[in-house]
C-alpha cells in the first residue's frame, strides 16, 4: 500500500503546525479536528485507543498523537493525563473539575509541586498512533526528549513550552526551526518517516 497523504487527527493546531513543518516536504498532512475521547491507561494503549477511535470516527485510515509530560520526581506523572479531562473518560470519573493539571495549575502550580524535590528533570513524550482503518490495528511510532521544568521563560502559545527546559533553553524560547529539531514530536516522527518509506 503506498500512502499519498496522512490524515492528522487533531484538534490542536499547535501540533498540527508542527507536524507540516516536519513532515511538509515528505507527505501531505491533511488535518480533521474530530473530538477523539481519551481513555485511561499506558502512553501506549491511550495512543492506540485514539487512532482506533479516529478511524472508526472517519471511517478511513487515521493517524493521531499523544503527548505526555513525565516528571521523574513523581515517577512520570502527570504522563499522558497532563491534559485528561474528566468529561472525556467514559464511565470513570475521578473528579467533577473538567480542567486539566495545566489548565488547573498553571506552569507556577506545576513549578511548586517539583520545589519539593531535589530533581526536576522530566521527559516529553510524543506517540502518533497510524491506524488503517476500523477493526486495524495501530501501529506506534514514539520519540523522548528529556529536560528539565523551570520557572516559565518565553512565549505562551503552546501549552508547557515556557517551563520544559532542553539543554540550557526552554521550548518556547527556541525558534520553531530549533525546537522542531530536537522535540519529541520530531524524533517520533523520524520513525514515521522511515516507517513511510517502507510502505
Ligand atoms: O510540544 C508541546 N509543547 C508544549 N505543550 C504540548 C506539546 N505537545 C502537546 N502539548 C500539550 C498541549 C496538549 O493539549 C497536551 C497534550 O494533550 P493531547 O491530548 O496530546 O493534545 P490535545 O488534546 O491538545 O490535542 P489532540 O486533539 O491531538 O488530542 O499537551
Ligand atoms: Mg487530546
Amino acid at each position: 500500500m503506498s500512502l499519498k497523504k496522512l490524515n492528522f487527527i487533531t484538534g490542536n493546531q499547535n501540533k498540527l503546525a508542527e507536524v507540516r513543518a516536519i513532515l511538509g516536504s515528505v507527505i501531505e498532512v491533511d488535518n480533521q479536528a474530530v473530538d477523539v475521547p481519551e481513555i485511561q491507561g499506558t502512553i501506549e494503549d491511550i495512543a492506540k485507543e485514539k487512532a482506533r477511535r479516529a478511524a472508526e470516527a472517519i471511517n478511513g485510515p487515521a493517524l493521531t498523537e499523544d503527548t505526555a509530560l513525565e516528571f521523574h520526581a513523581l515517577k512520570g506523572l502527570p504522563g499522558p493525563y497532563m491534559y485528561v479531562r474528566p468529561t472525556s473518560l467514559g464511565a470513570v470519573t475521578l473528579t467533577q473539575t473538567s480542567k486539566s493539571f495545566l489548565d488547573t495549575l498553571g506552569h507556577e502550580g506545576l513549578n511548586k509541586i517539583l520545589d519539593s524535590f531535589d530533581d526536576r528533570g522530566a521527559e516529553a513524550v510524543c506517540t502518533f498512533a497510524f491506524c488503517r482503518g476500523p477493526g486495524e490495528e495501530p501501529i506506534l511510532f514514539q520519540g523522548r526528549t528529556k529536560g528539565a521544568i523551570v520557572r516559565p521563560r518565553g512565549p505562551t502559545n503552546f501549552g508547557w513550552d515556557p517551563i520544559f527546559e532542553h539543554e540550557g533553553k526552554t521550548y518556547a524560547e527556541m525558534e520553531k526551526e530549533e525546537k522542531n529539531r530536537v522535540s519529541h514530536r520530531y524524533k517520533a516522527l523520524v520513525k514515521l518517516q522511515q516507517w513511510l518509506g517502507h510502505q
